[in-house]
């Protein structure tokens, strides 16, 4: 099988706002180890485009497959595995739970699934992040960078196949952005994990395989590598 994700002719309308196609008709593969680049201004529909492709928000027509199966056609649970097991999730707001410490929060994601096989242990991840001397804190004594590393550590730590990834630099500084871009672009191009990113700010990625831009809900391919 040449994909990891397929979507078919997938477009949403919100209930709320049935007036708008959000997104319009679009197809989109996501290969092995390849980087996908979305840029867009605000409002364009580019979380809603990176939800429908990471199982979160169903899409009002058309079909999303992971591998062979129809993510949407699948029971609850099944979706839930599909998106736990085989998806890695990284937001704006890192979404971090503050009570527990780093090394809890990065373990966090194995409680609700079945053991990875190749799973790259908390302390393996960490010293690839450079936080491993933050594992035993509360995130909140963390800069903003750092805590980004941390939950890149816990969208890694089930060896997903995909990492969708919705504005991770959205509240670092320029310097910072930089520093979070190389080390996500690095480890997913090392462990061959595909990536998803939606960004206002495509210059911070040098090297992406793809690069597409979001104008009112239309996709638009600048170029297509792999
Ligand atoms: N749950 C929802 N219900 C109704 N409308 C929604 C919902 N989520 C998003 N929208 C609308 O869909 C459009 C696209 O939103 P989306 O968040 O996908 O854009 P975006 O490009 O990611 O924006 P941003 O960069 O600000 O995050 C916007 O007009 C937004 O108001």
């Amino acid at each position: 099988m040449s994909y990891i994700i397929r979507a078919t002719d997938i477009s949403k309308k919100y209930n709320s706002n049935y007036h708008q196609t959000v997104l319009k008709p679009t197809q989109f593969t996501i290969k092995k180890g390849a980087i996908y680049v979305i840029e867009g201004k605000s409002g364009s529909g580019k979380s809603t485009f990176l939800s429908i492709l990471g199982g979160m928000e169903k899409p009002t027509q058309g079909k999303v497959f992971y591998k062979n199966y129809s993510l949407y056609d699948l029971d609850d649970k099944e979706q839930a595995k599909i998106r736990g097991e085989k998806f890695g999730f990284v937001f704006q707001s890192f979404q971090l739970i503050p009570e527990l410490t780093v090394k809890e929060n990065i373990k966090l994601p194995l409680q609700f699934i079945d053991p990875p096989k190749n799973k790259k242990s908390v302390k393996e991840l960490a010293e690839e992040l450079g936080i491993i001397s933050h594992l035993n804190k509360k995130p909140t004594f963390l800069s903003g960078g750092e805590q980004q590393r941390v939950a890149i550590a816990r969208a890694l730590i089930t060896s997903p196949e995909v990492i969708f990834a919705d504005e991770p630099t959205g509240n670092l500084d320029q310097f910072t952005s930089k520093i979070i871009v190389d080390v996500l672009t690095k480890l997913c191009t090392e462990q061959q994990v595909s990536l998803v990113v939606v960004t206002h700010e495509k210059n911070l990625f040098h090297h992406p395989h793809n690069l597409y831009t979001m104008q009112d809900g239309k996709l638009k391919v600048e170029f297509e590598n792999v």
